[in-house]
């Protein structure tokens, strides 16, 4: 047996089981890469949207991240949904110095286009998480709030994200048409995908940027893990379970939806 990458997701549970960390454990394993989970808090959601939200204490969050980081070593971090200016300080602190490459996605708007953090993130953000990250991977609509650039296009707000202190930022898109765009210091370019129109999005942002994790712990250069987890994060949402859900169905990287993972007949207990 092989010792598996490991990725370290610090963030939130969806309780549909699509998105947060449970998204997150699933889009990892489909790249064999093993995740050990932080969570910062708990959401009733559905695929329709986030009905609502308990946080963590900052104190048991961070023992958390002691107890893992204490015992199973990580090649790579996911910061994802913070909830709180004392969170994410708190997380930000931590991670300084840790040696690995961190992955911030600063989750404020979902696929099902529903709020998830206050108004005061945006600066929490900028001030304690862009310092400790290797790239920032916010949607168009989270990265015209951190940037202040209401109309701003995905490259405009990639190469600001950078101005702003990210070492690297990718501003997803969504939906069928794409645009995604990556900059840093030295590179600013467009990150091509396929786009799909399967309705099954939820999920898709947290699958990209645990995507970028795994595949950094993998040891892939930055670009080209964006470029991957891009093309494969298109691919979940193709490939997504669209007859699970009222609203944005669930991405599927496990392929689930393949009658051959699970075959009744072939069990060996008989009732
Ligand atoms: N309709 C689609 N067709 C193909 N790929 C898609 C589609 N929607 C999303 N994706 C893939 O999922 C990625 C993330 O999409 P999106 O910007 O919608 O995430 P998000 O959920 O808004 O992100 P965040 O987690 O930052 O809130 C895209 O970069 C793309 O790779
Ligand atoms: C707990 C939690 N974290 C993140 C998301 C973002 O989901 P998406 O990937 O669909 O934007 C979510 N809906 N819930």
């Amino acid at each position: 047996m092989t010792t598996p990458k490991v990725g370290l997701t610090i963030g939130s549970s969806d309780s549909s089981g699509a998105a947060g960390i449970q998204g997150d454990i699933k889009a990892m394993a489909s790249i064999g890469c093993y995740a050990q989970t932080v969570l910062v808090g708990v959401t009733a959601q559905n695929t329709t949207g986030v009905v609502a939200r308990h946080t963590v204490p900052v104190e048991f969050v961070l023992t958390q991240l002691d107890t893992v980081l204490d015992d199973i070593e990580v090649d790579a971090v996911k910061v994802g949904m913070t909830w709180s200016r004392e969170h994410i300080e708190a997380i930000g602190d931590r991670l300084a110095n840790l040696g690995v490459p961190v992955v911030v996605d600063p989750v404020m708007v979902t696929a099902a286009g529903a709020s998830l953090a206050g108004a005061d993130i945006g600066a929490a953000v900028l001030k304690h998480l862009f310092p400790v990250a290797t790239v920032v991977t916010p949607n168009v609509d989270e990265a015209r709030l951190l940037t202040g650039i209401a109309d701003g296009t995905p490259q405009q707000l990639a190469e600001r994200l950078v101005q702003l202190g990210a070492p690297a930022a990718v501003v997803t898109c969504g939906g069928p048409d794409g645009g995604e765009w990556f900059a840093d210091h030295g590179t600013s370019v467009a990150v091509s995908r396929p786009g799909h129109r399967s309705g099954a999005e939820h999920g898709a942002g947290c699958a990209h940027s645990a995507l970028i994790v795994g595949l950094l712990a993998h040891g892939l250069p930055l670009l080209a893990a964006v470029q991957e987890a891009t093309t494969r994060a298109a691919a979940g949402v193709r490939d997504g379970l669209v007859s699970l859900g009222r609203g944005v169905h669930p991405v599927d990287f496990l392929k689930l939806g393949e009658p051959f993972l699970f075959d009744a007949s072939t069990t060996t207990e008989k009732p």
